[in-house]
């Protein structure tokens, strides 16, 4: 048994549990569920975007505690106010330590930034739930479905407003999983098994996806020299937690990678580093 088949076994009790306590129809008058949702992809590819995604996480079944001391509403003011274009905000709880609550104070501290609720998703309850508490946008990981499930999940999160990002991690997954109602195509350069980061699987998958869909690196990533290497290969997005995270000032830290990105694209301009 894979970590990712403990995940998703774990995941199958927690929503059918979910359920009972809050039925769809209690979802549906929160006040967050009439919301109109942002565009994540917007705010990645507009002009002066840095296209950073910026991934509150406190810990990680490959890394262990990462911080267990940030404050969710400062942590993600801080990264808005720093250069962030997207905010992910981890909802699993026994093996990311993150719950509903963080994603629902993120929300509130962050009004105008989409926010991705970065969670196992199986079950399309999960998507009346992020849109409860205030996401934009939810991820589907290809590797946890089959290709009939995302196209029924996607099309929900569709329908609710909601925008889709699919995590891939080889060209069977991308070539079975590509459809019209996703939005953002992330490439995971952790592979799930030996929890090992390769940027190689980004380059490589890269320019299999078409450009009718935002394209997203994630995780491993480190420095702005790899990211300006990710977006002159075809990048628009890069989702980046843990190099954040463990330090003691998780905005500082993207400030100074910000700094250090945009100054190696003589054409950007951009608020964040005037
Ligand atoms: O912390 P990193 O290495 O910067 O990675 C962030 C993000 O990509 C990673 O947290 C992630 C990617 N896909 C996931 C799926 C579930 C949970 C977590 C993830």
């Amino acid at each position: 048994m894979t970590i990712l088949d403990e995940i998703i076994a774990q995941k199958r009790i927690e929503v059918a549990q979910r359920k009972e306590a809050s039925p769809v129809s209690v979802l549906e008058q929160m006040p967050d569920f009439k919301r109109h949702p942002l565009s994540a992809r917007e705010a990645i590819q507009g002009l002066h975007s840095t296209g950073i995604i910026a991934e509150f996480k406190r810990k990680s079944p490959s890394k262990g505690i990462i911080n267990d001391q940030a404050d969710v509403a400062l942590t993600t003011q801080g990264y808005v106010a720093a250069g962030a274009a997207v905010l992910s905000v981890l909802t699993d709880e026994p093996f990311f330590g993150g719950t509903p609550a963080d994603l629902q104070a993120a929300r509130l501290a962050n009004p105008s930034t989409p926010i991705l609720r970065k969670d196992f998703v199986i079950d399309e309850y999960q998507l009346f739930e992020a849109k409860a508490w205030g996401a934009d946008l939810v991820l589907l990981i290809a590797s946890c479905l089959t290709p009939a499930e995302v196209k029924a999940l996607s099309e929900q999160a569709q329908n609710l407003g909601l925008q889709v990002l699919l995590e891939v991690h080889d060209e069977d997954e991308l070539d079975q999983t590509l459809m019209h109602s996703i939005d953002l195509v992330g490439v995971n350069n952790r592979n799930l098994k030996t929890f090992t980061t390769s940027i190689d699987t980004s380059l490589r998958l890269v320019d299999r996806i078409p450009d009718t869909f935002g394209k997203i690196t994630e995780s491993g990533l480190h420095d702005a020299e790899t990211m300006f290497n990710l977006f002159r290969a075809g990048f628009d997005g890069f989702l980046i937690g843990e190099a954040f995270m463990k330090t003691a000032d998780p905005a500082a830290a993207l400030r100074s990678i910000v700094t250090d990105f945009t100054s190696r694209m003589p054409t950007f301009e951009n608020s964040f580093t005037s």
